[in-house]
């Protein structure tokens, strides 16, 4: 992991298309030990790639089960009947708690000598209870650091013959699982008793299923006991197909809800038998609209557009329950997820990263030691603007989350995953992104693909061409915001005349240029807290502006300010490197230009219109010194880029420009 790494989402406006989900963790790690287990060979389908599975895979490789990659994601499994070859082995289970426990519980009654470890959260991940109930039957294993935790000793030992044993099942219902997976091992009948209120229970379930298409009817008494009967032995079924993923599937299944849908996911549905397909149930308690098949799952928004908050139990969907508290930012009121404790001791502290990372973009949070309550954003707050008009108030210092700083994931896939939803406010960075390959490498991928940005028409060109004129006229056309990025620049200018600020001051400049308080309003521009007159617009200012623009640092402290003004339902915006810096993924692109002494005599016009003096020969040269100077300097210059359309305006009137650019828009728009 490089926590050094990051992903810039863009705002996102709406989320529609459909996702085939891979496969699920929980049953592939559970397969992939049974088939070891078994007598005879599996070949696994859709099994998921990922580091959890990777440590699974390794991990029986290691003690010495063949498998055998079959390609696309199929992989043939020997099983060796409970008696792994290796007796003798180091096992490296990263931060794994679908292989750690469950191969501690078959290597402790398998007779060899084994240490297993991890990465050091998986060495502050509780294992205790487990190992006392392996203790239980006779098993030894010691800590090689804290009592209670990883890494393990296993060695062989003398099993007790009991006939019963117990496990807290209120921690973590991974050591149940793991218990009941190793049980048929000792060959003779033991009931597992469960200490406390089992949780996660829809994860027992997915185990008993397992057990069960590997041939072991575990017999039950509710959540309370469960038994494996002498003579039960694991039987390959010859061939399993893996579901899709559920915990994943609730991303994707809240991203239409929020972002209009309809979304669909594939690979789970009515016939799952994992938990987390309940996800899609609660949302629907939001307001979200779901339908369902046996094998695909389809999310839409609420018919009245907004999520609703809920006050849940999430014993059931413990996983997939972190989606609902980012989706909680988007809902009318304050949502409860309830008893959620084993959030405290998965990939991370997952109650308190939560409350941290949602306060970072503006929730109200309450944290306890078992609940999460969360009030979400308001609409100004959303970027979602009652008013679409482009005179509308545009604020870029009412961003709620610095992009800068970014939402820390906490090596923690889920967090990653689940704050890619908060795209749906505002800009977001996610640091290290690349913890989603635990269970989903190409999580960032698919979601892209199914997620559509605020659009953004960048028209770029040399000063006086009528790049503003054209863009404020697409912008009313649209309902979009609108920005005049050269106004950043001109006001930094003024800022720094004001100040008394050298134009070749870089360090002070960006300074100055990432303290400015600005306020668009309307025609109006307002530059800490003072309206700015129209030397604005005057050519003394524009080459200072110019000058200014030429520095890295001061480009630098100005990129996140022109960034926030992408807001719903989308932006037009006018500059010198509009598409090929600040908005990169604009929808549109255009150079838009003409000859130079056409732009002098405009800006003639315009300065005249103004009641402003000029001379066209004047305008003529100070407009060839900017070209120059804005095309030839190094950060950011001035150039037709490839994917820029051309539009030359020397010959063409106002309308026409803009009929150009509302006509390769409506060629482009989603
Ligand atoms: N196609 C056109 N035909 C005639 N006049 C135009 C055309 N486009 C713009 N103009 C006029 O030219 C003048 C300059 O336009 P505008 O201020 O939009 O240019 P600009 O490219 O944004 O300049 P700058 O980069 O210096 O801000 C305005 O008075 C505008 O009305
Ligand atoms: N994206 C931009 C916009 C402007 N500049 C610089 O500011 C000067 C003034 O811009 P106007 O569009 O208001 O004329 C311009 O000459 C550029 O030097 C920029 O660099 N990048």
């Amino acid at each position: 992991m490089n926590p050094s790494e990051f992903i810039n989402l863009p705002p996102l406006l709406s989320a529609r298309g459909s996702v085939r989900l891979p496969g699920s963790k929980s049953i592939s790690n559970r397969v992939l030990l049974l088939a070891a287990l078994s007598g005879g060979t599996t070949i696994v389908r859709d099994l998921l790639r990922s580091d959890d599975t990777d440590r699974m895979l390794e991990g029986l490789q290691t003690l010495g089960v063949t498998v055998e990659s079959l390609g696309n994601n199929a992989y043939k499994v020997t099983g060796c009947g409970g008696d792994f070859p290796v007796k003798n082995a180091e096992l490296f289970l990263g931060n794994a708690g679908t292989a750690f426990r469950p191969l501690t519980a078959a290597l402790a009654l398998s007779g060899g000598s084994y240490t297993l470890s991890g990465v050091a959260r998986m060495h502050e991940r509780p294992i205790g209870d487990l190992v006392d109930a392996l203790r239980g039957l006779g098993a030894d294993i010691a800590y090689l650091a804290n009592d209670g935790f990883p890494p393990l000793q296993i060695k062989p030992a003398t099993l007790s013959g009991a006939a019963s044993v117990s496990v807290r099942g209120d921690v973590s219902s991974q050591f149940l699982t793991a218990l009941l997976m190793a049980l048929p091992l000792l060959g003779r009948t033991v009931t597992v008793e469960v200490i406390g209120e089992l949780i996660s229970k829809p994860y027992i379930e997915i185990t008993l299923a397992m057990m069960a298409r590997f041939g072991i009817v575990v017999l039950r008494d509710g959540w309370k006991s469960f038994t494996v009967a002498a003579g039960s032995r694991y039987v390959a079924p010859g061939e399993i197909y893996v579901e899709g993923d559920a915990s994943s599937a609730s991303y994707f299944l809240a991203a239409g809800a929020i972002g209009g849908g309809p979304v669909r996911v594939e690979g789970v549905g009515r016939g799952s038998i994992q938990g987390d397909v309940r996800f899609a149930g609660e949302l629907a308690k939001m307001g979200a609209q779901i339908e369902m098949g046996d094998n695909w799952i389809e999310a839409r928004a609420p018919v009245n557009g907004k999520l609703q908050a809920i006050d849940l139990d999430c014993n059931h969907i413990p996983d997939a329950a972190m989606t609902l508290a980012v989706a909680a930012l988007f809902a009318n009121g304050t949502t409860t997820l309830r008893n959620i404790a084993s959030w405290r001791v998965k990939e991370t502290d997952r109650i308190h990263a939560m409350a941290t990372e949602l306060r970072k973009v503006g929730a109200l949070v309450e944290e306890g030691a078992d609940y999460i309550r969360i009030t979400g954003l308001s609409s100004e707050e959303l970027g979602v603007s009652e008013n679409r008009s482009a005179a509308s108030i545009l604020n870029p210092q009412s961003s709620i989350l610095n992009p800068a700083a970014g939402i820390d994931t906490y090596d923690d896939h889920r967090m990653a995953m689940c704050f890619s939803l908060a795209a749906f406010g505002n800009a977001i960075r996610i640091n290290d992104p690349r913890c989603v390959a635990k269970t989903f490498p190409d999580y960032f991928t698919e979601f892209a693909k199914v997620t559509q940005s605020v659009p953004v028409i960048a028209i770029d060109g040399p000063s006086a061409s009528g790049k503003g004129t054209v863009a404020q006229r697409v912008a009313n056309e649209l309902g979009f915001h609108y920005l005049d990025s050269g106004a950043l620049y001109r006001l930094l200018a003024t800022a720094a005349m004001r100040d008394g600020v050298a134009l070749d001051d870089e360090v002070a400049l960006a300074g100055l240029a990432s303290r400015m308080d600005i306020v668009f309003k309307g025609e109006q521009i307002w530059l800490d807290g003072a309206p700015v007159g129209d030397e604005l617009r005057g050519e003394a200012c524009a080459a200072g502006a110019s000058k200014v623009a030429a520095l890295h640092q001061v480009r630098a402290a100005l990129l996140a300010k022109q960034r926030d003004f992408r807001k719903a339902p989308g932006l037009v915006t006018d500059g010198r490197d509009m598409g090929s810096v600040v908005f990169p993924d604009a929808t549109l692109k255009i150079f838009l230009t003409a000859s130079a002494q056409i732009r002098a005599e405009r800006r003639y016009k315009q300065l005249k219109e103004k009641g402003m003096d000029a001379k066209i020969a004047d305008l003529l040269q100070d407009i060839r010194a900017r070209d120059e100077r804005d095309t030839q300097r190094s950060a950011a210059p001035l150039q037709q880029y490839p994917d820029a359309s051309l539009l030359d305006t020397t010959t063409l009137d106002v309308d026409q420009a803009v009929k150009f650019v509302l006509n390769g828009y409506q060629c482009k728009a989603p």
